[in-house]
């Protein structure tokens, strides 16, 4: 008999349909599913209004419209497909409407995009609704706050969902940029014989957005950015540019050698942060006037491993920033002396990885400029991709369906990341204001690579 482990799933539990994260990516990625067929199945949306599926669809088809992914024949599709149930998460028995909904199902997937306090609650009500038996939990990050609520909240749903059912989903993992660093790293010898301390200068990573909050402060403002994004995501980007390339075949070698990475960073203090609240976060509804949650980070990390002993990582971050973009640079030391003719040191070779909202890998050399003189000029080698293949969410969610989850997070690497983050967090410092459409607060230069950062171009 087929276990939940290998069934594939037969319904999409889904909490959190009408929040930030649904119209961004769910929705699309839904759509996109049921194009192919991955997503044969009834789709039960859960929520705390006194709604009617008609809301549903139509919040559905506007995020759709929003994201430029609508297409009439598979939305009319999907909204056969579509119910909707209104639940009290103070009383569980509200989820037996759930129950009534997915009846058909032996395997639900429940697929849990929520404020991360409501995952426990969340997870132990399904269970007595009967819907964790053969069924799947896949919960969003940041999987707890610290390593103790990790830990914890780990417990807390395995009471529930036994790990082969518990998928924590972290899209950074499923993203093809990100995957392409360590492919690209593994695939060209040119780069991988300098790929240490001798030749890198440091490396850094921004992770830009020049939007806000929006709504979603009942979420936000308990968390902040470097849950929100550097636990996770980003130190997912930094373990794929750094770690030991696996010499094993698959996932499971990638999941160990970017655990094994993490290991090797060392915990941050109060002098490796400096945290931002951009001007206007308090006034935004639902943020807590005193809130003193930061909406920018800049982060040095260091890690101790023959490879990178004295190399510095930065890592910057935030809301309502001068751009969006996220991008990864991997500085080399410099030519130490004017070459030729010339009156400088040419500037240093660097690769950046651009990871969003486009996609390319550019290296930045150093020719001769056209002329008498033996006289240098910079110049980039760009590779750009246009991104045809699946997004993140239509990737992951369609493993999670079929029950694969070797591209989702791991709880020994969670709790690696929370080790190293925890300190910084903790030390509760300073936060400062910064301008809307700037680049965070004056204070984040005295954590910023030799020469500044690379603002986007
Ligand atoms: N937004 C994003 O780009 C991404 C988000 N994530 C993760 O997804 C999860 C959800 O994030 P996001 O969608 O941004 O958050 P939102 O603030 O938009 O809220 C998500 C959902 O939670 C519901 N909700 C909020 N507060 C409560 C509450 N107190 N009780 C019951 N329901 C509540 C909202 O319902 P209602 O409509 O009723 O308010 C909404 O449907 C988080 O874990 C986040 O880390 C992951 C990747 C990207
Ligand atoms: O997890 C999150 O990620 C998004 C950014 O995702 P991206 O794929 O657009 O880079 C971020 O905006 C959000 O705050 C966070 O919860």
């Amino acid at each position: 008999m087929a276990t939940s482990a290998t069934s594939r799933s037969d319904a999409f539990v889904f909490f959190g349909a009408t929040g930030d994260l649904a119209k961004k990516q769910t929705w699309p990625a839904l759509l996109a599913l049921t194009k192919t067929g991955r997503l044969d199945m009834p789709i039960v949306t859960v929520g705390r209004h006194d709604i009617g599926v008609d809301e549903i669809r139509a919040e559905a088809k506007k995020s759709l419209e929003d994201t430029k992914s609508f297409d009439a024949a598979a939305f009319a599709q999907m909204s056969k497909r579509l119910s909707y149930v209104a639940v009290n998460y103070d009383d569980a028995t509200t989820f037996d409407g759930i129950t009534k909904a997915a009846s058909a199902a032996q395997h639900p997937l429940n697929y849990v995009a929520l404020p991360p306090q409501l995952f426990e609650k969340v997870a132990a009500d399904l269970a007595k609704a009967g819907l964790a038996k053969g069924g799947r939990l896949v919960v969003e990050k940041p999987f707890g706050h610290d390593v103790a609520s990790a830990r914890a909240l780990s417990a807390k749903l395995h009471a529930a969902f036994p790990e082969d059912s518990l998928f924590r989903m972290d899209h950074y993992l499923g993203k093809e940029q990100v995957e392409n660093i360590v492919f690209f790293r593994a695939a060209n010898r040119l780069f991988e014989s300098t790929w240490n301390h001798e030749h890198i200068a440091a490396i850094e990573i921004t992770m830009a957005e020049s939007f806000g909050i929006e709504d979603r402060a009942e979420f936000y403002d308990s968390v902040g950015t470097i849950r929100d994004v550097v636990q996770n995501h980003l130190l997912e980007v930094m373990a794929y540019l750094a770690m030991e390339l696996p010499t094993a075949r698959g996932h499971t070698a990638l999941r160990d050698a970017r655990t094994k990475f993490l290991t090797h960073v060392k915990a941050l203090g109060p002098d490796d942060v400096v945290r931002g609240q951009v001007r206007g976060y308090r006034d935004v509804r639902g943020v807590a006037n005193d809130s003193t949650t930061e909406t920018f980070a800049s982060l040095r990390f260091a890690v101790d491993s023959p490879r990178w002993r004295g190399v510095p990582f930065y890592v910057r971050t935030g809301k309502s920033l001068a751009v969006t973009m996220t991008e990864a640079m991997v500085r080399w030391k410099r030519v130490g002396h004017p070459v030729l003719e010339d009156n400088a040191a040419p500037p240093a070779n660097a690769l950046r990885f651009r990871i969003g909202p486009d996609n390319f890998i550019a290296l930045a050399t150093n020719v001769k400029a056209p002329g008498e003189a033996m006289r240098g000029d910079s110049s980039e080698l760009s590779l750009c991709r246009p991104a045809t293949g699946m997004k993140a969410y239509e990737r992951l969610l369609g493993d999670a369906i079929d029950g694969d989850a070797s591209m989702f997070a791991r709880q020994d690497t969670v709790e690696e990341a929370w080790r190293i983050v925890d300190g910084a967090l903790a030390a509760k410092t300073p936060v400062y204001p910064y301008d809307k459409g700037s680049w965070g607060p004056q204070e984040a230069s005295r954590l910023a690579p030799k020469g500044g950062w690379t603002n986007a171009r």
